[in-house]
């Protein structure tokens, strides 16, 4: 493949048949900076004085990484007078934070998870970002929380950047995935994969096998069927994999198959699930069905759920399609 940058890929009919607006192209191209600096502050890991917490609590009651608090403040300062953006919403932030007005405003609501993965930071494994764009209803000039509350079908754009041997931004417009490596000695994001595509059997799975003992029946049926591989109604051998980045573990995914379940369990049954609707699981059900995959909470797509708040947690089932419609089909069984 010769060398294609994000711009290039964003403004291309070859890559984009439907053009996209030139204020998302801006828009996004201004999230991949932010990563790219994301990207040389954990590259410089103990010299840059980045690993470790920050001595402080997020809105979710979890202690933060100093990493989490430099990402979350990178996105911020970036997309804040970047003029694309009517109101943002992080994972580290209670509520969502509005443009200030002495910058423009656009017309787009941007949602992230600045540091997914926060666990692997000080053990130099993989971690990454996940962002979500949506358009900001028409009329409305100063958002608050209800304007966020979208289904995942009307994002306009979903990504994450994984920060691995090599800095990855994994981009979707609607139009199907493409893949970008960071070109570190050029400071740019280069195609490297176009319309990928998750095929749709796999032998592998992921799933925090720790939390077994609360898993509700259908997770308790579809995984003991996994793990009884040949010898069991499945008929073959199934292998696992849990990086405990969801990013890390969807981009394997992506690249070649597998399903990855973060389900609800009876640990907490007050919490649904662990992972976050509007910032993790929206923007990566949209990235696995745009490259022919399927993500569902077991019961639904994820895709149609109705947001009902901005950290709102969910189950996750997501990746190869069959296997993710297996395992939603056994949550649907009676009993
Ligand atoms: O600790 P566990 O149960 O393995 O959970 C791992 C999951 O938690 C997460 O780290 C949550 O994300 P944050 O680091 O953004 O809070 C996911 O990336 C990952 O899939
Ligand atoms: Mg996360
Ligand atoms: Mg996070």
């Amino acid at each position: 493949m010769s060398h294609i940058s994000l711009t290039r890929y964003l403004i291309d009919e070859q890559y984009q048949a439907r053009r996209i607006q030139p204020d998302l192209r801006l828009l996004i191209e201004v999230v991949a900076r932010a990563c790219k600096a994301i990207s040389v502050a954990i590259g410089k890991g103990a010299l840059g004085n980045v690993l470790g917490s920050a001595d402080a609590e997020n809105v979710q009651g979890e202690v933060q990484k100093k990493l989490d608090v430099i990402a979350n403040e990178i996105l911020l300062e970036a997309n804040e007078w970047g003029g694309h953006l009517a109101a943002l919403a992080s994972e580290e932030l209670e509520h969502p934070s509005p443009i200030p007005n002495r910058y423009p405003k656009g017309e787009y609501l941007l949602l992230f998870d600045p540091l997914d993965g926060s666990s692997n930071i000080d053990v130099n494994v993989s971690v990454g970002t996940i962002f979500s764009v949506l358009r900001c209803p028409e009329g409305v000039t100063d958002p608050d929380e209800s304007d966020f509350l979208q289904p995942g079908t009307r994002q306009v754009a979903a990504g994450y950047a994984v920060y691995g041997p090599s800095t990855l931004l994994v981009l979707t417009v609607g139009d199907g995935v493409a893949v970008f490596t960071l070109d570190r000695e050029q400071g740019s994001f280069v195609l490297t994969a176009d319309r990928v595509q998750i095929p749709a059997d796999t032998r592998e799975f992921a799933i925090n096998m720790s939390n077994q003992r609360w898993w509700q029946p259908p997770v308790q049926r579809y995984v003991s069927e996994l793990v009884a591989g040949r010898d069991g109604p499945r008929g073959v051998d199934f292998n696992m994999r849990w990086v405990a980045s969801m990013v890390a573990d969807v981009h394997r995914i992506l690249s070649r198959g597998g399903i990855f379940m973060y389900p609800r369990d009876n640990k907490d049954p007050a919490k649904a699930g662990r992972l976050r609707l509007m910032y993790e699981a929206n923007p990566m059900a949209m990235i696995v069905e745009q490259a022919g995959g399927a993500a569902t909470d077991g019961h639904q797509r994820l895709l149609d759920v109705q947001p009902t708040g901005l950290h709102q947690r969910i189950a996750v089932f997501l990746g190869s399609r069959n296997e993710v419609e297996r395992v939603t089909a056994y949550h649907h069984e009676p009993g």
